[in-house]
């Protein structure tokens, strides 16, 4: 159950941003003796770093001249032999490139880190694999290099199958969890972080130890960078940052338009072999910087030159955005140095557009005002455009034509659908092609949005166009004078385009039901739009349209036209940071222009942290899964999340967020505690995430039963922020066979059960209080009794003859006046896990010999309780009115009492206990009589007949003398039990 639940939680999981870490296991003993070379030297940016220098292929001195790609790779091509020489032994390796004896430590430890560096062949094995690597450290490249491999291996290719993988058992699907844990937004740096490796790339060594440099703005323009194992000083994140903000490109997998291969130690993996074999250049974090740092004497000269233009392109916004002005701004846009921004925005933004930049239109959004002209002015989804152009081009061929001659085609035929139905996710230009397709094809687009017309159409459709939208449409789609063919020359063609459909209920009126009838009958096309597909209430609009699903356009494409419409406002902003807002937007086109006018509005030059500050402010507006919270929370990064936003993820559901922490905090090895080799320390930290839950447990209740809810957010931090604070780390499975992603609360569930079985119990305690054989409360019935009484019940059957265990056991059900229903809960209530079912060494025949001889004795069992009362032909007694039979009165029985308990027998039957009635006679005269005979407190003894037996109508028999009077000599008080007298 709480997989499924968990599938609608679920929301698209970040891909893993690659700022998932670990504790550095190891400082190395001794600093290298490379590290103590100053960084900002050339030849030093390898070593510098304290670790490894890699091989030959990484950049050096030259690398940091290299301003452009190109020679960038002319030179190390220069440097580089065609072929990769294999790798030599250390002894071959010059000393620089030798691991020093402290690296050496550090690799055995990375050794230790049992995430990375297990062969993928070796999957599974990794923990054993650790003390020969540790044997083998002398040639510790080696080992290092096939370990890493994995990391690169399970970095390049997270959609890999979880055999590769070394802790499978772990395993959850694609790359799932590590976004889990990273603060970024949907959807990062693809192919990373897939789920085996969540959490488990090291800390960089010397994090954060490191300046970071700041260069000019543009420095890494038209570089590719790809990012590979771990980095000295930066996160992957901080590093992908800081390339992206001087303009680099940072992707996931090495091609041939990678410009450096961004490493600190040859990893030996797929990226680097690749890298190696299209001769990329590597480079290392310091020579990163240096490239950067070497920019920035250009950067201040820049730097004043960018200030003084964006301080110029500044106020010429301000006098662009004031309305009297606008046309000397377009006047510079056409004549001063625009003439790239007028290039440039030729192929999306058709010249009618330019223009109306310049005048009353300016007032408009960006959205309407670049709104696509043409079908080919459309991002993305081409062949759907053509798909749906080729529909609507034959649409009156196949229905309207083909109509007169021979009915048109069939619903099913799929080529001939009269409706279509458009969806994809929002702002991707689903109705912007709709309505260009109709336009350029001389149709004209009658636009409805359907959510506006819920329901159904009047059955007559007479009242027309003047009534509801349903009936405007009805009357549109059936309207045969517009659309009759002989007069078709005269008229202009219409399509109708439903918006929305999912707007619209399946339920709600019949509104889906009317639009599927419009279309059986319509004599235009209709174009449907809706976002999802798949959704409950178009399940059967769908049979009746081809369906076409728009995707999201791609981040380049995106960026591409989004450049086009920057350059034509005359807003600086390069392809980079465009590409970071298409990503942060997911897809959603409209959006994404919507966000930049908006940072229009405050600069005229937007970089690429301005873009991120500006997602990143608006993404604290979206809604959040409990799930996506919680492992926000409990993520490698949970501990470094600011203390607001660890409220606002708690309090995003405060109802379900405390019970997923509570359901999963337990899986969780928390960073903080290091290596902790016999789980002291992770005990400790259970037990105090523990007792904050149970606090919180303590608000929660003050919250809900005593309305405090002032104490929300104490709640919240002591049953969620503590907890997480304490545990955050690396989710691991404690069972075998256990899916390693966080679960849904169980207490929801538990919770049921338990008012389940305290209903049960309850009834049983009413039964037994009823037979009088002891005074006792629900809780000592449930632990003192409840053993003795499964044993009363079972052991005969187990060990005893049938007939005689079977007569015992009725016996001993009708003194304490157990029902066959109680002797199901004292089972079930006893069973334990790990504890063998007490009803296993009982065989079949025993069992339904049992049952048989309870029913048997139903007839004339002493009644105690209302409830326990049944009547032959009825499945459910009337209690209410048995209960009420059974009210103790002083004088006798009206004599209608037997006619009253038929009525209501009547009453309370269904219609197949009315036929059971039926079977046994239903007339006045066969009706079922109940007769109530005793006088004794204890209870009544019942015994029913029925007139067509052709017995006597009443049998009276008086109850257990011997009992009921033992019971009135105790004087014991009869809860729940009714006498009465006749
Ligand atoms: N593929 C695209 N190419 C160019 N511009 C687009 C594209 N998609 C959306 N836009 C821009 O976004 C605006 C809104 O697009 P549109 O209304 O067609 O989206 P939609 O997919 O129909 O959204 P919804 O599902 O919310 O109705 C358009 O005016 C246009 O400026």
């Amino acid at each position: 159950m709480s997989s499924d639940i968990r599938k609608w939680f679920m929301k698209q999981h970040d891909k893993g941003s690659g700022s998932v870490s670990k504790p550095a296991t190891v400082v190395p003993d001794k600093p290298s003796p490379l590290s103590s070379q100053k960084p900002n030297q050339v030849q030093a940016t390898q070593e510098n770093s304290g670790r490894r220098k890699t091989s030959k292929y990484f950049t050096t001195s030259t690398a940091k001249e290299v301003n452009s790609e190109e020679t960038v790779k002319e030179k190390v091509e220069a440097k580089t032999p065609p072929k990769r020489k294999t790798r030599k032994s250390n002894e071959d390796l010059p000393d620089d490139i030798k691991p020093s004896p402290a690296k050496k430590l550090h690799r055995n430890d990375d050794d230790d880190d049992e995430d990375d560096f297990v062969p993928p062949s070796k999957d599974k094995r990794s923990a054993e694999v650790k003390p020969t690597k540790k044997m083998k450290t002398g040639s510790g490249i080696q080992i290092i290099r096939s370990s890493h491999q994995v990391d690169d291996h399970l970095e390049d290719e997270t959609n890999e199958k979880d055999s590769e993988t070394p802790l499978k058992a772990g395993g959850r699907g694609k790359g799932g969890r590590g976004s889990g844990a990273t603060a970024r937004g949907r959807g990062r740096g693809g192919g990373r972080g897939g789920f085996m490796n969540f959490g488990e790339r090291k800390d960089p060594p010397h994090k954060g130890e490191k300046e970071v440099p700041e260069g000019a703005p543009e420095c890494l323009n038209s570089l590719t960078f790809v990012i590979s194992g771990t980095l000295d000083s930066l996160e992957r994140e901080e590093a992908e940052d800081l390339i992206k903000r001087h303009g680099g490109r940072v992707t996931s997998a090495v091609s041939k338009k990678t410009s450096f291969l961004l490493a600190d130690e040859d990893v030996g993996g797929r990226k680097s072999s690749k890298a190696k074999e299209l001769g990329i250049p590597f480079l290392t974090e310091d020579g990163l910087f240096d490239m950067i740092r070497k920019s920035k004497p250009a950067k201040t000269q820049m730097q004043e030159e960018k200030k003084k233009r964006s301080s110029e392109k500044l106020d010429k916004s301000i006098i662009n955005k004031s309305p009297h002005k606008v046309e000397v701004k377009d006047d510079k846009a056409v004549s001063v140095g625009r003439k790239d921004a007028a290039k440039s925005v030729k192929p999306g933004i058709s010249p009618d557009k330019r223009k109306s930049h310049s005048g009353d239109r300016s007032s408009l959004t960006w959205t309407e005002k670049y709104r696509p002209k043409l079908p080919n002015d459309i991002i993305g989804n081409q062949s759907i455009v053509k798909q749906l152009h080729d529909w609507l081009m034959t649409w009156d061929e196949h229905f309207l034509h083909a109509g007169q001659k021979g009915k048109g085609k069939k619903q099913s035929d799929s080529g001939s659908k009269k409706a279509v139905l458009l969806s994809g996710s929002p702002g991707i230009g689903k109705s912007t092609s709709a309505k260009l397709v109709s336009q350029m094809l001389g149709f004209q687009a009658i636009e409805v949005n359907a959510s506006d017309s819920r329901g159904k159409a009047d059955a007559k459709i007479g009242k027309g166009i003047g009534g509801s939208t349903s009936n405007s449409i009805k009357e549109l789609v059936s309207n045969e004078i517009v659309n009759s063919s002989s007069d078709w020359s005269k008229h202009q063609k219409s399509v109708l385009i439903m918006d929305e459909v999912d707007g619209m209920s399946a339920g709600d009126r019949g509104g889906v039901a009317d639009l599927i009838a419009s279309i059986k009958i319509s004599k235009i096309p209709i174009i449907c739009i809706c976002n999802d597909r798949y959704s409950q209430k178009l399940k059967s609009l769908v049979n009746y349209c081809l369906p076409l699903n728009y995707r999201k356009p791609t981040k380049q494409q995106m960026a591409k036209r989004l450049k086009q419409i920057a350059d034509a406002e005359g807003l600086q902003i390069n392809e980079v940071a465009l590409e970071e807002l298409a990503e942060r937007v997911n897809g959603d086109m409209r959006m994404a222009i919507n966000q930049l006018q908006y940072m229009s509005i405050s600069k005229s030059a937007i970089n690429y942290d301005d873009v991120r500050q500006r997602l990143l402010s608006s993404a604290k507006d979206e809604d959040i899964s409990p799930f996506t919270a919680v492992d926000k929370l409990f993520g490698f990064n949970g501990g470094k999340l600011r203390m607001d936003e660890r409220i606002d993820l708690s309090m995003s559901d405060p109802d379900l967020v405390p019970l997923i922490v509570q359901e999963n905090y337990i899986n969780y090895r928390p960073t903080s505690i290091g290596k902790d080799e016999n789980g002291v320390k992770r005990m400790q930290f259970l037990a105090r995430a523990a007792e904050s839950i149970g606090d919180g447990d303590i608000f929660n209740v003050q919250i809900r039963r005593y309305r405090q809810w002032q104490l929300s957010q104490s709640s919240s931090f002591a049953s969620c922020i503590i907890p997480a604070a304490l545990m955050h780390g690396h989710r691991e499975t404690l069972e075998p066979g256990e899916r390693n992603f966080n679960r849904f609360g169980g207490w929801l569930g538990k919770n049921s059960t338990m008012r389940k079985n305290l209903r049960l119990l309850e009834d049983v305690h009413v039964h037994f209080l009823a037979s009088q054989e002891a005074k006792l409360n629900r809780a000592t019935l449930r632990v003192d009794y409840f053993t003795l009484l499964l044993k009363q019940l079972t052991y005969p059957l187990q060990m005893m003859p049938k007939e005689v265990a079977v007569q015992k056991v009725v016996e001993f059900m009708d003194a304490y006046s157990l029902t066959q229903e109680d002797f199901d809960t004292i089972v079930d209530l006893s069973k334990f896990k790990g504890h063998p079912n007490p009803m296993d060494n009982i065989q079949p025949a025993v069992k339904s010999a049992l049952t048989k001889a309870y029913k048997q004795g139903s007839s004339s069992r002493v009644v105690r309780s209302a409830d326990l009362i049944t009547l032959p032909g009825l499945k459910k007694a009337p209690k209410k009115r048995i209960a009420a039979l059974l009210e103790p009165v002083e004088n006798g029985v009206s004599e209608e009492n037997g006619e009253a308990l038929a009525e209501n027998e009547e009453e309370n039957s269904d219609s197949e206990d009315a036929d059971d009635v039926g079977l046994l006679g239903t007339n006045a005269d066969q009706k079922p009589q109940l007769d109530l005979l005793t006088n004794k407190p204890k209870g009544v003894q019942v015994q029913l007949d029925l007139k067509n037996n052709g017995k006597s109508n009443v049998k009276k028999t008086p109850a257990s003398k011997s009992r009921a009077s033992e019971a009135a000599d105790k004087g014991a008080q009869v809860t729940g039990s009714r006498k009465r007298k006749k």
